[in-house]
């Protein structure tokens, strides 16, 4: 919490004529889920905006090997954009008996979403669900018949997947009561996760081929702040005129400016929905456990 309260502290310096007020959720924790959802009911009637940024990459690996055959390869901007192919995760379980990072980049945000529903469906006005997704969300890396990637060793990208899923479901569900919901990809961008996969003095070495790559793949963002930009974008627009089945990137030019492009995904909306049964049953299982 003391660095949400200086991250508070920093908002109310810039903008002091706002209001910030800071909550404890660990969306990896389904208690901890529906407590803080329970004290943002008890604090707000409405919510206009909800941003579902928490997202882990636990213990990547970067295949060398295939990284190199890449690099001479007809695939290689897809690569850099994507890094399919190269990045694998070893997952764990937590003690909701979950695999940590389904629950923590998707089910968490799901049941908090579930939760909130009555703040963000409200017939006056209309909300925005955002998600961070990634260009890392792959159809090849997600399995109805194996949720929590159990079987597989690519996680995160199963899981991203999945909050696009998840969104054109959200969408088609609640549209109608006014809720919409859309999904960003920031781009590569130098954070505590990137410096799990190679330490951060290795990117300060590599940034110059960073931004020379940068020329031929707009994703290279590298900054947090640029890599926000699509996020800003749809704060500033009219949710009505949002397109349900694309994923809004951030991108950022060789010269350095900042722009959001839309990319349509290769969603199945009967897999959307599929999702989304599936994702109401293991909900009723565990909130059947919590009882
Ligand atoms: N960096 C990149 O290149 C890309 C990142 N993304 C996505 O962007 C999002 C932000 O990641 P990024 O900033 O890069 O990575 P960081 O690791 O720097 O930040 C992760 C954020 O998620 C929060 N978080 C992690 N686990 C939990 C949890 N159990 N409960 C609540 N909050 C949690 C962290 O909070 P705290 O600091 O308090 O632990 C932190 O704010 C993620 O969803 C990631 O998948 C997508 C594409 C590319
Ligand atoms: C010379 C260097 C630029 C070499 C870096 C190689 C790789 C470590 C990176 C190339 C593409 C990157 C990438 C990600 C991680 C680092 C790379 C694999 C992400 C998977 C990080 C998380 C995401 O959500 C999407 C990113 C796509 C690109």
């Amino acid at each position: 919490m003391q660095r949400a309260e200086a991250a508070r502290q920093a908002l109310l310096t810039s903008h002091p004529e706002s209001e910030v007020a800071v909550l404890k959720l660990d969306v990896g924790s389904i208690r901890s889920v529906l407590h803080a959802a329970q004290e943002v009911k008890l604090r707000y009637n409405r919510l206009d905006y909800l941003y579902l940024n928490a997202g882990i990459m636990p213990n990547p690996q970067l295949d060398i090997k295939a990284f190199f055959k890449g690099l001479f390869s007809s695939n290689v901007i897809s690569m850099f954009a994507t890094g399919e192919g190269i990045l694998t995760q070893k997952d764990k379980t937590t003690s909701d008996g979950l695999q940590e990072v389904f629950v923590t980049n998707l089910f968490g945000h799901y049941l908090l979403v579930r939760e909130l529903e009555p703040l963000l469906c409200q017939p006056e006005k209309t909300s925005q669900v955002i998600w961070t997704s990634s260009s890392n969300a792959h159809r090849s890396a997600f399995s109805l018949e194996d949720l929590q990637h159990l079987r597989g060793t690519e996680p995160y990208s199963s899981s991203k997947y999945a909050s696009d899923l998840l969104s054109v479901a959200l969408n088609r569900k609640h549209n109608q009561q006014g809720m919409y919901s859309s999904v960003i990809c920031p781009g590569l961008v130098m954070t505590n996760l990137t410096y799990g996969i190679l330490p951060s003095f290795f990117w300060t070495l590599i940034m110059p081929i960073m931004w020379l790559i940068r020329v031929f793949t707009n994703t290279f963002t590298l900054t947090p702040y640029n890599g926000a930009e699509a996020l800003f974008w749809l704060f500033m627009q009219k949710p009505e005129s949002l397109d349900a089945l694309v994923k809004y990137h951030s991108l950022t030019s060789g010269l350095g400016n900042n722009y959001t492009q839309p990319h349509k995904m290769d969603i199945d909306e009967d897999m959307s929905e599929a999702l989304y049964k599936k994702l109401q049953d293991l909900e009723d299982e565990v909130r059947q456990r919590l009882n």
